[in-house]
Parts: structure tokens; C-alpha cells; sequence
């Protein structure tokens, strides 16, 4: 018999439901009359009182009203614009649980996704932090002025409202020191702040990028025009109150967009980059270079790939979506020959001078598309023993997919930001390949950002 699974809860309609899971998103759901309802700040076990906030074809939305029976993980969330902000999703759930429900999650997307058998398939725990707090290297603020005040945040949770942020608790603590200095020299200097309505005012954006290993620390000022008044008194009052900054920048952005950095970048004082240390591994950050945001965690998640490559010193490896070529780096003393792509051509010239500062011989960068400098490399002859990707959230072309099915190497890395593309293309995979085992790593805690790294091998 076929059932009309279209949906019958209306908007505002309060009704009671249980939680079930937790969503991709970090929101809980359940299930009311059959219907999917996702509720943003509910957890699994929790039987709460919810309104229906929004309709859709296939689910609806609602927001807490009561909870009746608590989730005896929940716990007070330390920051005290959580609810507003939306940079975190999880601040709420207790860490040693979010590492479950993160592992849950991965669970979750194989079974919806895939025709495996999941339950005998190896996902092992979620690899945590010790201290979860405090971990972001770099920060983007946007700005706004109110009453000769300058605020720095993040624009909350589904609005355009900027939520002021005094000290944001997953950040480095040099990082709110600095945007929280920057503000008052700004806001002393009486700086006009650029404005998203009229488009006027000058700086739109504070970035700060932390060397977790070197102390150093740069600030990029984001401005809607190249003439920045006061220049030299803003660099004088920076320098004064923050010793560890190596490096002052400032980039024009007189874009409508939301995208953060325009084009040119100017230097104001001190290096155009800093210095980081991953590891045995030196790279020197400047402003619109890609680095990983956790460095704690990027280490046990390089490891985990050097580890599930287990290489002799024999091998061919192709580090797909190379970005500045850290996880090839990573394993290239104990390889054969490293091959690295990526279509930010600036990352791949940071590639390669990273090789070369290393002293690394045996790797190759090209910029382009994965899914179109693979299938070349391999049409001449060559072939990789081990492929690792680490895709954008979107996961792995289909023409990729087809070239490593092709290829047939002995063994695939997945890292993974995204369970369900991830699902997809295991899935797709399958033919020729069986999966080993998936390893969550917590890159994010607070949020409900998941990664993984999986192993596959040739079946
Ligand atoms: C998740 S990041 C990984 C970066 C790097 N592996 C690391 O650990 O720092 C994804 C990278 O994929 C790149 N990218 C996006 N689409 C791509 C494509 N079709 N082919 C190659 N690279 C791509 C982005 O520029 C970005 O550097």
C-alpha cells in the first residue's frame, strides 16, 4: 500500500516528540506521526515540546518550547552568545558524548547511503581532543559600528545581525586578545567601519591567524578601499599592545559579496607571513594561504594517513586536493614519488616551495582539477600505488571516481569532511574496493563538523 508521505504538520502547530539522533548538522530529530522534524539544541533521548517553525516538502523545522526529560549529557554551554551565534552546534552536548554521536553520524550516512553491511564494517571511535576548547588558529570577525563603538563577531545563526563576540571559546587565546586589541585601536582612532547597507565606512573585516607552534601572529585588516587613514598610527598602537604580532597586512575587498578577501593584499608591517610547525615540518602562512584550523588535530590526522598508507619507500602516491601540500609532505621521506594537485594555482606554488624547503626531491604540484590531472598522469603510463583524496564537502567528481576505479591502486586514503558524499562515493567505490576501516577525527569540536580518514583496498 502506498502511504502519503507528504507533510501534515503545519507552521506553529506545538506538539510533543522524542529525539532520536542527531542530525548532520548537529540538530536533533524525531519523528512526529511519521514526519522527519529536525530541532536545533536537542539531543538524542530527549522527549521535549516543540513548534513547528518551518514546513518543507519532506521535513519540517521546529523550535524547543519545553524540554520534558533532559539528556543526561547535556550540559551548560560556557559561551555566552551560543544560542545566538551558530558558529558552534554542539557546546551543549558533553564532549566525551559529542565524540559518540560524531561516530553515529558517519554510522547514520553509510547506512542511508550505502548497500554495505555497516554493522560489520570497522568505524572506530572518534579520535578527541584533551583540552577541546581554544583550538581555532584563525579567526575571520566582520565589523560593525554602533554609537563610536566597534563590534567583531560572526553574523548569527540564519540572520544578517552581527553578534558581537568578546571572547569566542573555541578560538586561540591570542586570537581574541588580538581582535578584542584591534577593535579598541580602531574604535580610539575612530576609524569609520564599513557598513553592508550604505556601503560606506572603510574596514570590514579583522582576520587573525595564529602560529600555534611559533607564537606568531598576523593581522590582516579587510578594507573596502586602498587609502586606510591613520595608517601608520594603527600599525604604531598595534605593535605597542601586541608584542607577537610578526606580521600586519591589509586587503581590499570593495566587493558586494560575502566573500572575505578581495584580491590585493598590501603588507603594513613586519613579514607578509608567519611561521608554523606541524611536526618535523616548517611552512611559512601568509594571508589567503589554506592551513588547517587545528593543528593538535591535524597532526593525529596525518598520522592516521601515514599509518593506513604504511609505506615501504617503494611507493607512488598522488595527494589529490593537495591544497599546500601538508598530508603529501607528511609521508614523502617514506616515498617513492609524491604527485599533488590542486586548483588554487597559489597553493600549488606554496606546494612546491614547501618541497623545496624541506629538501624534498621526489614530488610533483600541478594545478588543476583532480579529476582532470589524474586520468592525464595515468594515459601516460603512470600509475600510483596509493591515491589520497581530501575533497571539498561536495566529495569526489564522478570522473575521479571512474579514473580510480580505472587505476585500480592498491590503496585509497579517503579524508573526508562530509559523511554523507562520503557514503556516496564509498558506495561508488564498492565495486572495486572494500573498505578497511574509517577513523573519525574531532577537527571541530562544539560543532558538528565530522572528519574521517578511511582506508580502502583493493578487493
Ligand atoms: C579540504 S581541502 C584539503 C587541503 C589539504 N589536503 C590539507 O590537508 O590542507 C580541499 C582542497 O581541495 C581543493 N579543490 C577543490 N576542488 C578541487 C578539484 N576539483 N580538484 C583539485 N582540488 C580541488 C581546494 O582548493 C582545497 O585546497
Amino acid at each position: 500500500m502506498k502511504t502519503d508521505q507528504s507533510i501534515k504538520i503545519q507552521l506553529n502547530q506545538t506538539f510533543p516528540l522524542t529525539i532520536k539522533r542527531l542530525g548532520i548538522n548537529g540538530e536533533g530529530v524525531g519523528y512526529f506521526k511519521k514526519q522527519v522534524v529536525f530541532v536545533p539544541g536537542a539531543l538524542p533521548g530527549e522527549e521535549v515540546v516543540v513548534e513547528a517553525t518551518k514546513i518543507n516538502p519532506k521535513f519540517a523545522e521546529a523550535k524547543i518550547k519545553k524540554i520534558r526529560i533532559k539528556s543526561p549529557h547535556r550540559v551548560q554551554p560556557p559561551c555566552p552568545v551560543y544560542e545566538e551565534c551558530g558558529g558552534c552546534q554542539l557546546q551543549h552536548l558533553k564532549y566525551s558524548q559529542q565524540l559518540k554521536e560524531k561516530r553515529d553520524i558517519v554510522i547514520q550516512s553509510l547506512e542511508r547511503h550505502t548497500r554495505l553491511a555497516v554493522d560489520k564494517l570497522d568505524i572506530r571511535d572518534t579520535i578527541g581532543m584533551e583540552d577541546p576548547w581554544g583550538y581555532r588558529n584563525k579567526s575571520s570577525f566582520q565589523l560593525a559600528g554602533r554609537d563610536g563603538k566597534v563590534l567583531a563577531g560572526l553574523y548569527g545563526l540564519n540572520s544578517h545581525q552581527l553578534i558581537n563576540i568578546e571572547h569566542c571559546a573555541v578560538q586561540h587565546s591570542q586570537t581574541n586578545e588580538a581582535v578584542n586589541t584591534v577593535k579598541k585601536v580602531l574604535e580610539e582612532l575612530k576609524i569609520t567601519i564599513y557598513n553592508e547597507k550604505t556601503r560606506k565606512g572603510i574596514v570590514r573585516t579583522i582576520v587573525t591567524r595564529v602560529g600555534v607552534a611559533s607564537g606568531e601572529l598576523q593581522i590582516v585588516l579587510i578594507t573596502n578601499q586602498k587609502e586606510l587613514p591613520k595608517q601608520e598610527q594603527i600599525i604604531e598602537e598595534i605593535k605597542k599592545r601586541l608584542p607577537n604580532v610578526k606580521s600586519i597586512v591589509q586587503n581590499i575587498n570593495e566587493q558586494k559579496t560575502s566573500l572575505i578577501f578581495g584580491e590585493e593584499t598590501l603588507p603594513l608591517a613586519g613579514e607578509e607571513f608567519i611561521q608554523e610547525t606541524l611536526g618535523d615540518l616548517q611552512f611559512e602562512l601568509s594571508a589567503r594561504t589554506f592551513f588547517q584550523l587545528n593543528p593538535v588535530q591535524t597532526i593525529k590526522l596525518y598520522n592516521e594517513v601515514k599509518n593506513a598508507a604504511a609505506l615501504t619507500g617503494q611507493e607512488k602516491i598522488v595527494d589529490a586536493y593537495c591544497g599546500v601540500g601538508t598530508i603529501g609532505l607528511w609521508l614523502a621521506d617514506q616515498a617513492a614519488e609524491v604527485r599533488g594537485m590542486d586548483v588554487i594555482p597559489e597553493s600549488i606554488e606554496d606546494a612546491k616551495k614547501n618541497a623545496k624547503r624541506h629538501g624534498f626531491t621526489n614530488t610533483k604540484y600541478v594545478p588543476g582539477k583532480a579529476e582532470e590531472v589524474l586520468p592525464k598522469w595515468v594515459k601516460k603510463g603512470w600509475k600510483p600505488d596509493v591515491i589520497i583524496v581530501d575533497p571539498p564537502r561536495t566529495g569526489l567528481d564522478g570522473q575521479l571516481i571512474q579514473t580510480i576505479l580505472q587505476t585500480a591502486s592498491e590503496k585509497l586514503i579517503y579524508i573526508s569532511c562530509n559523511p554523507s558524499t562520503l557514503a556516496k562515493d564509498i558506495q561508488m567505490l564498492s565495486v572495486k574496493y572494500e573498505v578497511k576501516f574509517i577513523q573519525p577525527v574531532d577537527m571541530f569540536p562544539q560543532t558538528a563538523h565530522v572528519e574521517t580518514v578511511s582506508l580502502l583496498v583493493k578487493k
